[in-house]
C-alpha cells in the first residue's frame, strides 16, 4: 500500500502562461480530487461543468472556445446512456475548428472508446477500489513511466475488436474495428477478467484517456507524471494548431451553471443571505438573546481538577438527567477524550428544528411562542446557524470592543464553550445533494435538523482530568459556583469511598436500582422485529446488480430493527437508564444521550464523522471494514481479514470519497490522509479506520470557509452511502424503501468559538417521539410489507427463548407482532458496505453483528 499523505509535483506552472481546463463532472465522488490534481500538477485553472447542465449543453462549442483543454471525469452509469454522459458526447464530434485536447478518465475514457468503434462490456468481476500494475510500452503519455500502480473503479470496460479481454497477447496497434483508437496500456493482473484496456489515444485527434483513477490516494506518484506527460502533448498540439482561447471568457463562463462552478470556487464561499433569511436569523438571534438575557456575548467559566469523573455521575449529582440534558459522552474510551453536558432548561432553552420534507424552520423556547419560517431549501439554514454562532462568539465580541484577547481569556483546551448541540438526519443530507427522500418520510414527526442552543455546559477532559464549567449567560457565577461545589463534593466523596457509584449515598443508589428494575420489567415485555434474512440477502444481491452494471462502486445497505416497548402504568421507557445500560454494554468514543423535539437518541457510535478545531484543523475518521469479535477471532485473525483486498477496497473507496468532499471546500492541496486503513478494537467488533485531515484557509472567518461549510458539503456521511454518493443514495432509497431518519445522520455540536465535532449516528437506539416519564403514546403502525420478522434469529442471543425472541420455528407473521395499546417504538438501524466482493450471507451476518451492539440493551437481565 503506498504511503498516506503525498505531496504533489508542480509542472513548473510559472514557465508558461496560465492555461484553462474545463472539467466535465459526471456526478462522481472523486471529481474534486481530480480538479485539485489538475490545478496542482499542471498549474492550470480548472472550471467545472456538470454533464446535465442544459445551458452549457446548448452553448458547448462557445464554452469550449474559452478553454485550452477538457478533462472528462469518471462517473456512474454506462457511456451509451445519454443521461449518464450528457454533454460529453459532443466532444467526440467537434469540427476541426473547434477541436481541443481532451483527457478522459474512466467513464470519460469509455465514452471516448465507444464513440470510436469500441464495444463496452461488463467485466466478469467489477473492479472497485482495486490497485494493480499498469502494463504499457513506455510510449506517448507513458514515456518514462516505469512502475505505475493505479486504483480502478469500474464495472465496464472498453473492448477494441479482436483484442478483447482475455487475449494472451497485448496489442499496441489499432485494429479494423477501432482504426482510430491506439491502445497505450493494459491491466494483465486480473485472471478473472483477462487483460483489460487501461489507456488509449486517438490517432488523429488530440484525445487521450485512462481507465484507472490517477487521483486515488493509492495510485502511485507516477499518476501525476502521466497527467503531466499528457499536458506536454496537449501543449504541443495547441502550439502546432496555434490555438488560443477566446478573449471574451466571461460570456462563455456565463453559460455554465454556478452550482457546478462552486465546486472549485471555494475562495468565494461566503455566507450570503437572502432577505428572508436575514430576518429569520435576526429574530432567531433575538429569541436566543432574550432567552440568555444578554446582547453582549460573554463567556464565564471555571476549571476544576476531578480525575476519572464520569459525566453520568456528575449529571445525576446535578439533577440534570432525562429531559434537561444533552450528553456527548466519550465514555473515557481510549479513542475519546472529552465528554460534554449541555444543559437544556425547559421553557428557556431555544430549540431550532428544520424539516426537509416541507422546508420549515421552527424555533422557540417551548413556552408557546414557536416561530415558523418557510425556507426554499436547506441551503438557507447554514448561514442562519453560522450567524447565531458568530453573534455569540465571545472572542469576536472582544475584538469589536477593542480588547486584546489573550489565551488566558478563554479555556482554549475546552472544545465546546456553548452553542448548538443536536443532530442532522440522513434525509437532510440527501437534500444537500439533491436526492429526493423516500416518500414515507412525510409520515415522520422527527425533525431533520434538531439543535438546541446551549448556553450552559460542562466539559470533562478525560486526558487531563480538567473539568470546565462554562456559561454564555451574563452574571451566571452562581450556577458556575454551584456546579463547582458539586464537583468538589463528588471528588471528596470519592476520596472517602473508592467506589464512586456507591459513594453518592443511599438515595441515588436506591433510585438507580428502582429505575433499573422498572426498565428491565418493561424490556422483558418488549417485542423485537429484526430484518428478515432472505429479504436482506435479496437486497444485497440487488445492490450487487447495480454494482455490476456500473451504477455504483460501493453501496452501504442498511435496514432497521424495531423494538416495541409497552408502557406500564402509562409511563414510557426511561431513556436515561437505557443509555446507562448501553454505555456499559457497548462503550464507544461517541456515546450520546439526547432528548429533543420529538426525538430520543441513545447511542454508542464508534465513528467520528468530522471534527474541526478553532484553528481550522479538520478531521474525518471513516470506518469501513468490520469483523465481529469472538473467542476464535483473535486480533491477528482480524488483522488478516481486514487486510484482505475486499475490506481494503471498501475502505479505500470511502477515503477517496471523503478526500473529494473535503477538497471541494478547502482545496485538494490542503487535504491529506494521515492514517490509511488501521485496525481498531471496540467492544464487540474490530474496525478498519482511516483518517483524512485538512486545514481551513487561515482567512478571516467571515470570508473564508468554516467548519460548518465542510460539514454541509460532506453530508450525508460517505461511509453510510457508498460511492459515487448521489447515485448510490438514489439506488439505496429504492432498495431500502424507507427513510433512515437520524440513523446514518450526524450528531454533535457547533461551538460559538468556532469548533465542531460530529459522529456518525450508528449503533444507536432511536425513539420516534419523546415519551417523558409519565406520558405514553400509541404504537406506530407496524410495517406489514413482510420485510421484517417479529423475532430474532440471532444465534448467539442468550435470551432466544424469551418472549421477545420467539424461536425461528415460530416463524410468525406480522400479526403476531402485537402492538400494545400503549407502546413506544424504538429503532436501531444497521447495515454495511456492499461491494462486488461481498456475499449476501456475509453481509447479513455483518448487519446482525452491528445491530446487536445496541440491541442487547433491550434484552432484560
Ligand atoms: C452501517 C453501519 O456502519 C457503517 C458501515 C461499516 C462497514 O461497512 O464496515 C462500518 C462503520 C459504519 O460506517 C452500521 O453500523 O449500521
Ligand atoms: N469510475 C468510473 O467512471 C466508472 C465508469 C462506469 N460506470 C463503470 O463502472 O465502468
Amino acid at each position: 500500500m503506498p504511503g498516506a499523505a503525498r505531496p504533489l509535483g508542480i509542472a513548473n506552472p510559472a514557465a508558461k502562461k496560465r492555461r484553462h481546463i474545463l472539467y466535465v463532472d459526471a456526478y462522481d465522488s472523486f471529481s474534486n480530487s481530480i480538479v485539485g490534481l489538475l490545478e496542482q500538477s499542471l498549474g492550470a485553472t480548472v472550471t467545472t461543468v456538470r454533464i446535465d447542465d442544459t445551458t452549457a449543453y446548448e452553448n458547448f462549442t462557445t464554452i469550449l472556445k474559452a478553454f485550452d483543454a477538457v478533462v472528462v471525469g469518471p462517473g456512474p452509469g454506462h457511456p451509451a446512456n445519454p443521461n449518464d454522459v450528457g454533454l460529453i458526447n459532443q466532444l467526440w464530434s467537434l469540427g476541426s475548428d473547434d477541436l481541443l485536447p481532451v483527457f478522459g478518465i474512466c467513464l470519460g475514457f469509455q465514452s471516448l472508446c465507444l464513440a470510436h468503434g469500441a464495444s463496452i462490456q461488463r467485466l466478469r468481476q467489477a473492479r472497485h477500489g482495486i490497485i494493480s500494475t499498469i502494463s504499457h510500452n513506455r510510449t506517448d503519455i507513458f514515456r518514462n513511466i516505469t512502475n505505475l500502480r493505479a486504483t480502478q473503479y469500474h464495472s465496464l470496460c472498453a473492448v477494441l475488436g479482436d483484442h478483447s479481454s482475455n487475449s494472451a497477447q497485448l496489442q499496441w496497434q489499432t485494429n479494423d474495428q477501432c482504426p482510430e483508437i491506439q491502445p497505450l496500456a493494459w491491466d494483465i493482473e486480473d485472471e478473472t477478467n483477462g487483460s483489460i484496456l487501461m489507456a488509449a489515444r486517438h490517432t488523429g485527434k488530440p484525445f487521450w484517456g485512462v481507465q484507472f483513477h490517477p487521483e486515488s490516494i493509492c495510485t502511485s506518484e507516477e499518476g501525476i507524471e502521466l497527467l503531466q506527460r499528457w499536458w506536454v502533448q496537449a501543449e504541443e498540439w495547441l502550439a502546432f494548431r496555434s490555438r488560443v482561447v477566446a478573449h471574451n471568457r466571461t460570456t462563455a463562463l456565463n453559460y455554465i451553471s454556478s452550482a457546478a462552478i462552486t465546486v472549485t470556487a471555494r475562495d468565494k464561499i461566503k455566507h450570503t443571505m437572502q432577505d428572508q433569511n436575514r430576518s429569520a436569523t435576526l429574530s432567531l438571534a433575538e429569541t436566543i438573546q432574550l432567552s440568555t438575557g444578554s446582547h453582549t456575548p460573554t463567556l464565564q467559566w471555571a476549571a476544576h481538577f476531578a480525575s476519572c469523573l464520569s459525566p453520568i455521575v456528575l449529571a445525576e449529582a446535578l439533577g440534570l438527567d432525562r429531559d434537561d440534558i444533552i450528553l456527548l459522552d466519550s465514555q473515557n474510551h481510549s479513542m475519546g477524550r472529552f465528554s460534554m453536558l449541555g444543559v437544556v432548561v425547559p421553557g428557556e432553552t431555544v430549540k431550532i428544528t428544520y424539516r426537509s420534507w416541507d422546508r420549515t424552520l421552527r424555533y422557540g423556547n417551548g413556552s408557546g411562542n414557536e416561530q415558523v419560517v418557510q425556507l426554499r431549501s436547506i441551503d438557507q439554514t447554514w448561514p442562519i446557524f453560522q450567524e447565531v454562532l458568530d453573534l455569540h462568539d465571545p472572542k469576536k465580541q472582544r475584538q469589536y470592543r477593542g480588547f486584546n484577547s489573550t489565551d488566558e481569556d478563554f479555556p482554549y483546551e475546552s472544545p465546546f464553550w456553548g452553542g448548538l448541540m443536536g443532530y442532522i438526519s440522513y434525509e437532510a443530507g440527501l437534500e444537500t445533494i439533491g436526492v429526493e427522500p423516500h416518500e414515507s418520510v412525510a409520515e415522520s414527526s422527527i425533525p431533520d435538523i434538531n439543535f438546541a442552543f446551549i448556553p450552559r455546559s460542562v466539559v470533562i477532559d478525560h486526558a487531563t482530568g480538567k473539568t470546565y464549567i462554562q456559561s454564555l449567560l451574563p452574571n451566571d457565577s452562581a450556577w458556575i459556583a454551584h456546579v463547582g461545589q458539586t464537583l468538589k463534593n463528588l471528588t471528596r466523596e470519592r476520596e472517602l469511598v473508592s467506589e464512586s457509584r456507591t459513594a453518592r449515598g443511599g438515595i441515588e443508589v436506591s433510585r438507580e436500582l428502582r429505575e433499573g428494575l422498572e426498565m428491565e420489567k418493561r424490556l422483558s415485555l418488549s417485542q423485537i422485529r429484526t430484518p428478515e434474512e432472505q429479504n436482506y440477502r435479496n437486497k444485497v444481491l440487488r445492490c450487487q446488480d447495480s454494482l455490476a452494471a456500473g451504477d455504483s462502486y460501493e453501496l452501504c445497505l442498511t435496514d432497521e430493527t424495531l423494538i416495541e416497548v409497552p408502557s406500564i402504568d402509562a409511563r414510557g421507557l426511561n431513556a436515561w437508564a437505557l443509555y446507562k445500560k448501553l454505555r456499559h454494554t457497548n462503550p464507544a468514543p461517541y456515546g450520546a444521550y439526547l432528548q429533543l423535539s420529538n426525538a430520543t437518541v441513545v447511542g454508542t457510535s464508534p465513528e467520528r464523522f468530522l471534527k474541526w478545531d478553532r484553528e481550522g484543523n479538520c478531521q474525518f475518521r471513516p470506518i469501513k471494514g468490520t469483523v465481529k469479535k469472538s473467542a476464535m477471532m483473535t486480533r491477528e485473525a482480524a488483522h488478516e481479514i481486514l487486510n484482505s483486498s475486499k475490506e481494503q477496497a471498501e475502505n479505500l473507496m470511502i477515503v477517496d470519497l471523503i478526500r473529494h468532499d473535503l477538497s471541494g471546500v478547502i482545496g485538494a492541496e490542503r487535504c491529506s490522509v494521515t492514517k490509511l486503513m488501521s485496525v481498531e478494537e471496540y467492544e464487540h467488533v474490530y474496525q478498519l479506520v482511516s483518517v483524512i485531515e485538512g486545514q481551513l484557509p487561515k482567512s478571516n472567518r467571515d470570508e473564508g470557509p468554516t467548519g460548518l461549510d465542510v460539514l454541509k458539503a460532506s453530508l450525508p456521511p460517505g461511509s453510510m452511502t457508498g460511492a459515487p454518493k448521489k447515485r448510490s443514495c438514489e439506488i439505496l432509497r429504492d432498495i431500502e424503501q424507507r427513510p433512515r431518519g437520524i440513523y446514518s445522520g450526524v450528531l454533535g455540536y457547533l461551538d460559538v468559538g468556532g469548533a465542531g465535532d460530529f459522529s456518525v449516528v450508528i449503533r444507536t437506539a432511536l425513539r420516534d417521539a419523546s415519551t417523558p416519564e409519565g406520558s405514553t403514546r400509541m404504537a406506530r403502525d407496524v410495517d406489514t410489507s413482510g420485510d421484517s420478522t417479529p423475532h430474532s434469529n440471532f444465534e448467539y442471543t442468550p435470551s432466544n427463548t424469551s418472549p421477545r425472541y420467539p424461536s425461528p420455528s415460530a416463524s410468525v407473521r406480522e400479526v403476531d407482532f402485537v402492538s400494545h395499546e400503549s407502546t413506544e417504538t424504538w429503532r436501531i438501524g444497521a447495515g454495511g458496505a456492499v461491494t462486488i466482493q461481498s456475499t449476501d450471507e456475509g453481509e447479513f451476518l455483518e448487519m446482525e453483528t452491528k445491530v446487536m451492539t445496541a440491541l442487547t440493551v433491550f434484552q432484560s437481565k
